[in-house]
Protein backbone atom coordinates (compact mmCIF):
# COMPACT_ATOMS: atom_id res chain seq x y z
CA UNK A 1 0.00 0.00 0.00
CA UNK A 2 1.38 3.35 -0.62
CA UNK A 3 2.44 5.21 2.23
CA UNK A 4 1.28 8.85 1.92
CA UNK A 5 3.98 9.78 3.96
CA UNK A 6 6.66 9.71 1.05
CA UNK A 7 7.15 12.86 -1.47
CA UNK A 8 9.86 11.75 -3.41
CA UNK A 9 10.88 8.09 -3.88
CA UNK A 10 13.91 7.13 -5.40
CA UNK A 11 13.99 3.63 -6.73
CA UNK A 12 17.24 1.63 -8.17
CA UNK A 13 18.59 4.89 -9.85
CA UNK A 14 21.24 5.12 -12.07
CA UNK A 15 22.19 8.73 -13.40
CA UNK A 16 24.78 10.02 -15.72
CA UNK A 17 25.53 11.08 -19.48
CA UNK A 18 27.20 8.45 -20.74
CA UNK A 19 28.32 5.83 -18.09
CA UNK A 20 26.95 6.13 -14.64
CA UNK A 21 28.36 8.81 -12.13
CA UNK A 22 25.70 7.54 -9.24
CA UNK A 23 23.96 4.09 -9.69
CA UNK A 24 21.40 2.00 -7.93
CA UNK A 25 20.72 4.88 -5.44
CA UNK A 26 17.02 4.15 -3.30
CA UNK A 27 16.30 6.71 -1.27
CA UNK A 28 13.04 8.11 0.38
CA UNK A 29 11.96 11.73 1.08
CA UNK A 30 8.96 11.80 3.42
CA UNK A 31 7.50 15.35 4.85
CA UNK A 32 9.34 17.39 7.09
CA UNK A 33 12.58 15.43 5.93
CA UNK A 34 15.91 17.46 4.93
CA UNK A 35 17.94 15.31 2.84
CA UNK A 36 21.53 16.80 2.06
CA UNK A 37 23.38 15.60 -0.17
CA UNK A 38 27.14 16.17 -0.18
CA UNK A 39 30.54 14.69 -1.70
CA UNK A 40 33.44 16.49 -4.03
CA UNK A 41 33.34 18.26 -6.91
CA UNK A 42 32.67 16.08 -10.20
CA UNK A 43 30.97 13.37 -8.43
CA UNK A 44 27.78 13.99 -9.40
CA UNK A 45 25.24 15.65 -7.16
CA UNK A 46 23.59 18.13 -9.29
CA UNK A 47 23.52 15.53 -12.27
CA UNK A 48 21.59 13.70 -9.69
CA UNK A 49 19.38 16.67 -8.41
CA UNK A 50 18.58 17.18 -12.23
CA UNK A 51 17.57 13.68 -12.88
CA UNK A 52 15.11 13.69 -9.67
CA UNK A 53 13.62 16.82 -10.93
CA UNK A 54 12.79 15.22 -14.69
CA UNK A 55 15.44 17.58 -16.53
CA UNK A 56 17.92 14.95 -17.43
CA UNK A 57 16.39 11.19 -18.11
CA UNK A 58 17.48 8.12 -15.69
CA UNK A 59 20.07 5.76 -17.16
CA UNK A 60 17.62 2.94 -14.99
CA UNK A 61 15.45 3.01 -12.37
CA UNK A 62 12.73 5.71 -11.58
CA UNK A 63 11.98 8.66 -9.37
CA UNK A 64 8.41 8.64 -8.17
CA UNK A 65 6.87 12.14 -6.61
CA UNK A 66 3.84 12.33 -4.99
CA UNK A 67 3.34 8.84 -5.57
CA UNK A 68 3.46 9.33 -10.10
CA UNK A 69 6.03 8.65 -11.94
CA UNK A 70 8.17 12.28 -12.50
CA UNK A 71 7.69 11.61 -16.13
CA UNK A 72 4.04 11.36 -15.79
CA UNK A 73 3.33 14.04 -13.26
CA UNK A 74 0.78 16.39 -14.02
CA UNK A 75 0.90 20.45 -14.01
CA UNK A 76 -1.21 20.82 -11.00
CA UNK A 77 1.06 18.85 -8.93
CA UNK A 78 4.07 19.90 -10.55
CA UNK A 79 3.83 23.04 -9.26
CA UNK A 80 4.13 22.49 -5.70
CA UNK A 81 7.98 20.77 -6.31
CA UNK A 82 10.23 23.93 -5.85
CA UNK A 83 14.02 23.88 -7.62
CA UNK A 84 16.90 26.68 -6.79
CA UNK A 85 19.36 25.76 -9.52
CA UNK A 86 23.11 25.90 -8.79
CA UNK A 87 23.85 28.70 -11.00
CA UNK A 88 21.65 30.77 -13.02
CA UNK A 89 22.03 32.24 -16.69
CA UNK A 90 19.72 34.92 -15.69
CA UNK A 91 20.81 37.78 -18.10
CA UNK A 92 20.83 40.69 -15.73
CA UNK A 93 20.76 43.91 -18.21
CA UNK A 94 17.31 42.26 -19.14
CA UNK A 95 14.49 44.97 -18.54
CA UNK A 96 12.90 43.02 -15.63
CA UNK A 97 12.41 43.84 -12.08
CA UNK A 98 11.68 41.33 -9.19
CA UNK A 99 7.91 41.31 -9.43
CA UNK A 100 8.14 39.95 -12.67
CA UNK A 101 10.08 37.55 -11.88
CA UNK A 102 8.01 35.93 -9.05
CA UNK A 103 5.35 36.68 -11.68
CA UNK A 104 6.73 34.38 -13.91
CA UNK A 105 6.54 31.62 -11.61
CA UNK A 106 3.07 32.05 -10.80
CA UNK A 107 1.56 32.04 -14.09
CA UNK A 108 0.82 28.10 -14.31
CA UNK A 109 -1.15 28.48 -10.68
CA UNK A 110 -3.06 30.93 -12.04
CA UNK A 111 -3.59 29.52 -15.52
CA UNK A 112 -4.86 26.61 -13.20
CA UNK A 113 -6.99 28.94 -11.34
CA UNK A 114 -5.44 28.05 -8.48
CA UNK A 115 -4.71 32.10 -7.18
CA UNK A 116 -7.02 34.56 -7.91
CA UNK A 117 -5.33 38.09 -10.00
CA UNK A 118 -6.43 40.11 -7.15
CA UNK A 119 -4.15 38.32 -4.38
CA UNK A 120 -1.68 38.06 -6.63
CA UNK A 121 0.59 41.74 -5.80
CA UNK A 122 0.08 40.46 -2.12
CA UNK A 123 1.82 36.86 -2.72
CA UNK A 124 4.59 38.61 -4.80
CA UNK A 125 5.37 41.22 -2.14
CA UNK A 126 4.94 38.61 0.64
CA UNK A 127 7.61 36.33 -0.47
CA UNK A 128 9.67 39.12 -1.57
CA UNK A 129 9.55 40.60 2.19
CA UNK A 130 10.34 37.27 3.45
CA UNK A 131 13.29 36.90 1.52
CA UNK A 132 14.70 40.08 2.98
CA UNK A 133 13.59 42.15 -0.59
CA UNK A 134 10.87 45.57 0.48
CA UNK A 135 10.68 47.37 -3.18
CA UNK A 136 8.97 44.91 -5.87
CA UNK A 137 10.29 47.13 -8.85
CA UNK A 138 13.65 47.12 -8.19
CA UNK A 139 15.68 46.41 -11.66
CA UNK A 140 17.47 42.89 -11.65
CA UNK A 141 20.52 44.43 -13.05
CA UNK A 142 20.72 46.28 -9.32
CA UNK A 143 20.75 42.99 -7.83
CA UNK A 144 24.35 41.55 -6.37
CA UNK A 145 25.48 37.98 -6.43
CA UNK A 146 23.42 37.40 -3.31
CA UNK A 147 20.63 39.33 -3.64
CA UNK A 148 20.06 36.95 -6.53
CA UNK A 149 20.75 34.12 -5.16
CA UNK A 150 17.95 35.08 -2.87
CA UNK A 151 15.82 36.10 -5.08
CA UNK A 152 15.79 32.77 -7.10
CA UNK A 153 15.21 31.15 -3.25
CA UNK A 154 12.12 33.14 -3.18
CA UNK A 155 11.07 32.52 -6.37
CA UNK A 156 11.03 28.91 -5.80
CA UNK A 157 9.09 29.38 -2.21
CA UNK A 158 6.30 31.31 -3.92
CA UNK A 159 3.97 28.35 -4.97
CA UNK A 160 4.36 26.88 -1.38
CA UNK A 161 6.28 23.72 -2.44
CA UNK A 162 5.30 20.41 -0.44
CA UNK A 163 9.54 20.04 -1.77
CA UNK A 164 12.07 22.46 -2.72
CA UNK A 165 15.07 20.97 -4.38
CA UNK A 166 18.22 23.32 -3.93
CA UNK A 167 21.65 22.89 -5.27
CA UNK A 168 23.70 24.90 -2.68
CA UNK A 169 21.57 27.31 -1.99
CA UNK A 170 23.93 29.04 0.41
CA UNK A 171 27.30 29.71 -1.73
CA UNK A 172 26.78 33.35 -2.05
CA UNK A 173 24.98 34.30 0.89
CA UNK A 174 26.12 36.29 3.62
CA UNK A 175 25.96 34.92 7.43
CA UNK A 176 22.99 37.12 8.52
CA UNK A 177 21.11 35.75 5.39
CA UNK A 178 22.57 32.36 5.76
CA UNK A 179 21.00 32.49 9.11
CA UNK A 180 17.58 33.70 8.13
CA UNK A 181 17.30 30.65 5.48
CA UNK A 182 17.75 28.21 7.79
CA UNK A 183 15.21 29.26 9.85
CA UNK A 184 12.91 29.22 7.25
CA UNK A 185 13.48 26.40 6.87
CA UNK A 186 12.71 24.98 10.09
CA UNK A 187 9.54 26.86 10.27
CA UNK A 188 8.71 25.11 6.81
CA UNK A 189 10.36 21.71 7.90
CA UNK A 190 7.41 22.71 10.75
CA UNK A 191 4.41 22.61 8.45
CA UNK A 192 5.69 19.52 6.77
CA UNK A 193 7.21 20.48 3.43
CA UNK A 194 10.38 19.21 2.68
CA UNK A 195 13.90 19.45 1.47
CA UNK A 196 17.06 18.36 -0.90
CA UNK A 197 19.70 20.87 -0.38
CA UNK A 198 23.33 20.19 -2.23
CA UNK A 199 25.86 21.67 -0.34
CA UNK A 200 29.89 21.78 0.07
CA UNK A 201 28.69 23.79 3.26
CA UNK A 202 28.62 20.19 5.29
CA UNK A 203 28.71 21.93 9.03
CA UNK A 204 26.10 24.66 8.17
CA UNK A 205 23.58 22.35 6.81
CA UNK A 206 23.99 19.96 9.67
CA UNK A 207 21.87 21.93 11.90
CA UNK A 208 18.60 21.34 9.52
CA UNK A 209 19.51 17.56 7.73
CA UNK A 210 18.06 14.93 9.22
CA UNK A 211 19.30 12.71 6.75
CA UNK A 212 22.47 12.61 4.30
CA UNK A 213 23.60 11.12 1.56
CA UNK A 214 27.47 11.34 0.75
CA UNK A 215 28.33 10.69 -3.03
CA UNK A 216 31.51 10.01 -4.48
CA UNK A 217 33.51 8.51 -6.51
CA UNK A 218 33.50 4.97 -4.97
CA UNK A 219 29.61 5.11 -4.44
CA UNK A 220 26.85 6.57 -2.66
CA UNK A 221 26.05 6.08 1.55
CA UNK A 222 22.71 6.97 3.44
CA UNK A 223 22.68 8.20 6.47
CA UNK A 224 20.29 9.30 9.15
CA UNK A 225 21.52 11.94 11.16
CA UNK A 226 20.28 12.87 14.94
N1 LIG B 1 25.78 18.01 -19.79
C1 LIG B 1 26.81 17.21 -19.49
N2 LIG B 1 27.28 16.30 -20.38
C2 LIG B 1 28.30 15.48 -20.09
N3 LIG B 1 28.94 15.47 -18.91
C3 LIG B 1 28.53 16.36 -17.98
C4 LIG B 1 27.46 17.27 -18.21
N4 LIG B 1 27.25 18.01 -17.09
C5 LIG B 1 28.17 17.60 -16.20
N5 LIG B 1 28.94 16.61 -16.73
C6 LIG B 1 30.02 15.89 -16.04
O1 LIG B 1 29.44 15.06 -15.05
C7 LIG B 1 30.29 15.02 -13.89
C8 LIG B 1 29.47 15.38 -12.67
O2 LIG B 1 29.08 16.75 -12.74
P1 LIG B 1 28.11 17.39 -11.67
O3 LIG B 1 27.93 18.82 -12.04
O4 LIG B 1 26.92 16.52 -11.51
O5 LIG B 1 29.02 17.27 -10.34
P2 LIG B 1 28.81 17.89 -8.89
O6 LIG B 1 29.00 16.79 -7.91
O7 LIG B 1 27.53 18.64 -8.82
O8 LIG B 1 30.05 18.89 -8.80
P3 LIG B 1 30.28 20.30 -8.04
O9 LIG B 1 30.49 19.98 -6.59
O10 LIG B 1 31.52 20.81 -8.68
O11 LIG B 1 29.09 21.17 -8.30
C9 LIG B 1 31.46 15.98 -14.17
O12 LIG B 1 32.57 15.19 -14.59
C10 LIG B 1 30.95 16.84 -15.28
O13 LIG B 1 32.00 17.26 -16.12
Amino acid sequence: MFDDSIILSVENLSVGYEKPLVSNLRFFVREGDCLGIVGPNGAGKSTLVRTLLGLIPPLSGSVSFLGEKMEEVKPEKRIRLGYVPQRTTVDLSFPVNLRDVIYVSLVNKLRLNMLSSSTLDDVIRSVLNRFGFDDPNTPLRKLSGGQLQRLLIARAFVNEPILTIMDEPTSNLDPAFTERFYEILAQEKEKGNAFILVSHDVEGISRIVNKCLTISFEGWELKDHA
